[in-house]
């Protein structure tokens, strides 16, 4: 990080480095010159020779404004370098983070274990790195201050400075341990830190906002989120008591010390061995060394905390990534035209969060230039399937070849050139239309033409012409000047998105659920026209979509049950026959 910091800033870090100094030395320097002004005023008062003191005396006034100004100025530059260096510190640890989400694998993501892990590192990496940026600076500023400082109370007698040290240590002893309490806490309660962050979203964002009115939830929910945070504060405020009882029982202590070293100076000034000049600077080094000491050590146990905190990031920063299989140029390029297509042999998988199979013995080929219907009742693993095929899970058995490849032997880039897809969850991009369909394929140029295109095939290019600003309207509800789509019309928008992208394979995950019947009716021509020179597979519960199908794939308990076309398999009068039955009795499949 920190060569990351020069590297960036060299001008910015030696200014830094010289206003450490300057601000560590000057306010000693004040100091110093208030004791020459006291003694001086002294000798006005009371020497014979009157206007040469008095010209000295001016003398010291003019520098002591000149060092107040430049201890100011240097306070006011030293808060603007810091700023500045602390945007490089947070911009160095996004990227460090940004790098890690977009590059480790997706179930991460889905495995409730480390969202603890990824709430703890997240949270607190907006803020933490530029504390300790901002702690590690106070701290050299603090130190340069002290050993001056400490410098000066030894003229006064040398057990001074040890005093100081030995009444401010308990009070850094006892925050140490509460910082480490605090962060062993924090760890222990991530899950309930997140429930209570859980209950703030459904309380107070948009995609609860509808059912939050129409189920009135809004009280219980307020219920649920007072519950678990107040018992969560309630252990929090208890740890810090008692860190403060045991903070003002030994501040007390320091207070005795500090006033005895009070009482020690007026002592010798009683005694003749200071000049007024003398006890007021010893006094001020006295009052500001304990300041400055107390500031110093409560740096450091904040610097503790905040380094307590920062292995949360590492250990998310450390979470190990997946050994591919093969290294990326040791990879083969997606074949420039698929000849047997898309074959899954004996595929096996279970999610990583336990070991329930969700697909066992699952072999089916989709041929090349084939539009194959995958269906299934509900959870039988039919998006599971999907998410293999683009790689974001591994089979724990089996394989799934594209031509003779086996897919994870293919280069990832021309993978995802090759393979699109609509995710039954697609998102809905909070920026301009044409962004949208042009997301589908950003290794590709953004043009006008094609974005129009694969629109016109989504059957959306209309939508998106009556707004003001066509293509380049914003889209969604986060921003100024947006328009919202209908789910079907983002569905629509979705689907472009896959049209855009001239893939061979396109995998549809329920791409006509939000859509009226004479929109399905009509993008069904397009997505024939679509899949007619690809390779698909289309997860639907539709009737419709499903006869389009070359062949049908039927999915049950883990495997395949049945597959062929629409015809063949209601004659079989097996699974996929009774299924249609009953589905259609009860309106799922229409
Ligand atoms: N991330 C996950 N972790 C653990 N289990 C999961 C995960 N995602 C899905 N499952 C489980 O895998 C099974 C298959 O889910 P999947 O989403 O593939 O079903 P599906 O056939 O697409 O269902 P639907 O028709 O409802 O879309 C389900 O039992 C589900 O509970």
């Amino acid at each position: 990080m920190l060569r990351y910091i020069w590297s960036s800033s060299p001008g910015w870090t030696i200014l830094n480095a010289a206003l450490i100094l300057i601000r560590g030395v000057l306010p000693l320097f004040l100091l110093y010159l208030v004791k020459l002004l006291v003694d001086e005023i002294q000798t006005v008062a009371t020497g014979p020779n009157g206007e040469d003191a008095f010209n000295r005396l001016l003398g010291l006034l003019i520098i002591a404004a000149v060092v107040f100004l430049a201890n100011a100025l240097s306070a006011s530059l030293g808060t603007l370098v810091r700023e500045r260096q602390s945007f490089l510190i947070s911009d160095y640890f996004d990227n460090l983070i940004h790098n890690k989400t977009t590059n480790i694998e997706y179930g991460y993501f889905e495995h409730p274990k480390y969202q603890n892990v990824f709430f703890r590192a997240l949270n607190e990496a907006s803020f933490r790195p530029s504390r300790i940026f901002y702690g590690i600076v106070g701290l050299l500023q603090n130190l340069i201050t002290l050993i001056v400082m400490g410098g000066i109370l030894l003229m006064v007698h040398w057990s001074i400075s040890i005093v100081l040290l030995v009444v401010t240590l308990p009070v850094t002893a006892i925050r140490l341990r509460y910082a480490r309490s605090l962060f062993s806490f924090k760890r222990k309660n991530t899950n309930r830190e997140r429930k209570v962050n859980y209950y703030n979203r459904l309380l107070t964002s948009r995609e609860f906002a509808k059912e939050l009115r129409t189920f009135e939830l809004g009280s219980l929910f307020r219920q649920r989120y007072h519950e678990i945070k107040d018992d969560w504060r309630q252990s929090q405020f208890r740890m810090l008591r008692s860190k403060t009882l045991r903070e003002v029982a030994v501040q007390v202590l320091a207070a005795i010390a500090v006033f005895s070293v009070y009482g020690l100076i007026a002592f010798r000034a009683f005694q003749g061995q200071l000049s007024i000049g003398d006890v007021v600077l010893y006094f001020m080094a006295l009052q500001r060394g304990y300041a400055y000491l107390q500031e110093f050590l409560g740096r450091i146990s904040g610097l503790y905390e905040d380094s307590l905190f920062l292995n949360n990031l590492f250990e998310f920063l450390h979470l190990p990534e997946a050994q591919p299989t093969l290294e990326e140029n040791e990879k083969v390029p997606f074949p420039a035209r698929m000849k047997q297509g898309i074959r899954l042999d004996n595929v096996g998988f279970h999610y990583p969060s336990n070991d329930r199979w969700i697909l066992r013995n699952v072999s089916f080929q989709i041929n090349a230039g084939e539009t194959v219907a995958l269906v299934g009742a509900n959870g039988t693993g039919k998006t599971t399937l999907v998410k293999l095929i683009c790689g974001l899970y591994k089979p724990n058995e089996g394989k799934i070849y594209v031509d003779k490849h086996p897919i994870d032997h293919l280069k990832w880039k021309s993978r995802v050139d090759n393979i699109s897809v609509i995710y039954q969850d697609f998102m809905l991009y909070n920026v301009t239309a044409k962004e949208n369909i042009w997301f589908g394929n950003v290794r590709q140029q953004l043009s006008e033409k094609n974005i129009k295109d694969a629109a016109n095939q989504a059957g959306i290019n209309e939508v998106i012409e009556e707004f003001e600003n066509g293509y380049n309207t914003t889209l969604g509800t986060l921003f100024d000047d947006s328009e919202q789509l209908s789910p079907g019309q983002w569905q629509r928008l979705a689907l472009a998105r896959s049209f855009f992208n001239q893939s061979q394979v396109v995998l549809l995950d329920e791409p006509t659920s939000s859509l009226d019947a004479f929109s399905e009716a009509k993008l069904l021509n397009y997505i024939k026209g679509i899949t007619e020179n690809r390779t698909a597979l289309i997860i639907s519960h539709r009737l419709s979509t499903i006869k389009m199908a070359d062949r049908i794939v039927v999915l049950d308990g883990e495997n395949v049950v049945e597959t062929g076309h629409y015809r063949e398999l209601m004659n079989m009068k097996g699974h996929f026959y009774k299924m249609v039955q009953s589905f259609s009795e009860l309106g799922i499949i229409r």
